[in-house]
Formats: structure tokens, sequence, C-alpha cells
């Protein structure tokens, strides 16, 4: 709602990232949508949904995780990522990073790179990052 805010976000995101431009941006079901579409146009790169389960057509690869508050899935159609291809994970939020390490899961299995991940919050006395290793979390803010 507060559009100010929202550039901003964005705009740091893209600082922290300037560097690359050979990648895919990839969020994650829903909330990855709000940051993952703006970074991937300032980069000028491409962006892929990762989405909860049974919502993409097509062949498809699947990663279940745990929440805080029960189980869930997601899924990516299999063509959507090329073997080799060097992505950034994007969400609104790093908690247990069950989520995100279901998202690298899937990753693997396509045989993309995952360079980071990516989030607005992270929330660290869940210490999600750790379950991501060796994978990194870069958080533009940080609360206990
Ligand atoms: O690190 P974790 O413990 O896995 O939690 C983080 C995830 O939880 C929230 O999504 P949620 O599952 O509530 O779904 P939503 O984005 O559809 O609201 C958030 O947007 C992250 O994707
Ligand atoms: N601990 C948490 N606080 C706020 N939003 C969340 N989404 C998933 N886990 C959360």
């Amino acid at each position: 709602a507060n559009t100010m805010l929202y550039h901003i976000i964005t705009k740091q995101l893209k600082a922290y990232w300037k560097r690359l431009t050979s990648v895919q941006s990839q969020g994650l079901d829903a909330r990855g949508f709000l940051f993952g579409p703006p970074l991937a146009l300032r980069l000028g790169v491409g962006f892929v949904p990762v989405r909860k389960k049974g919502k993409l057509p097509g062949p498809t690869e699947t990663a279940s995780y745990a929440l805080e508050y029960g189980q869930a899935e997601l899924e990516i159609q299999r063509d959507a990522v090329e073997p080799g291809k060097k992505v950034v994970l994007v969400d609104d939020l790093l908690a247990t990073g069950g989520t995100m390490r279901a998202a690298c899961e899937l990753m693997k299995r396509l045989k993309a790179e995952v360079l980071e991940c990516l989030v607005v919050i992270e929330l660290l006395s869940l210490k999600g990052a750790e379950k991501l290793l060796p994978f990194h979390c870069h958080s533009l803010l940080q609360y206990d």
C-alpha cells in the first residue's frame, strides 16, 4: 500500500544484485510474487513463479516442507528453468526456512544454480538461514 516503501525495497534488492545480469528471479508463492517481478524487471532478467502445489499445468517437480503450522508443498514446471541456469530465489520473509529450503530443493532437481536466497525480512530467532546451508540468504531487515 505504501508506494514509496515498495520502491525503496525493490531498489535495495536491485542494489544488492546489480553485479548480475545473467540470472533469473524466482518468486515464492504468494508474497514472493510482490518482490520477484520488480527485481527481475530492474535487472532485465526473467521471472519464474514457484507455486503452491496444484496450480501449474504440465510436468512439474514438487517438494514438501514443514511450516510452523503444518505441511505444504511447492511446485515448479519442469521446463521453467534450464539446467545450469543461475537463479536468485526471492521471498518476503524467512521464518523457519522450510519454504525457502523446499525452493532450493526444486532448483537442485532442475539442475539450476542457486546464487542466493533473497528476502525482505529475516526472523533471526527461528534460525532459518542455518537450514538453507550451503546456500546463503541475504535479508534487508532482521528481527529477533
Ligand atoms: O521460513 P518459513 O517458516 O517457511 O516461512 C516463510 C514463508 O511463510 C510465509 O508464507 P505462507 O506459507 O504464510 O504463504 P503465503 O505467502 O501464501 O501467505 C512467507 O511468505 C514465506 O513464504
Ligand atoms: N513467524 C512468522 N511471523 C510472521 N509471518 C510468518 N509467516 C510464516 N511464519 C511467520
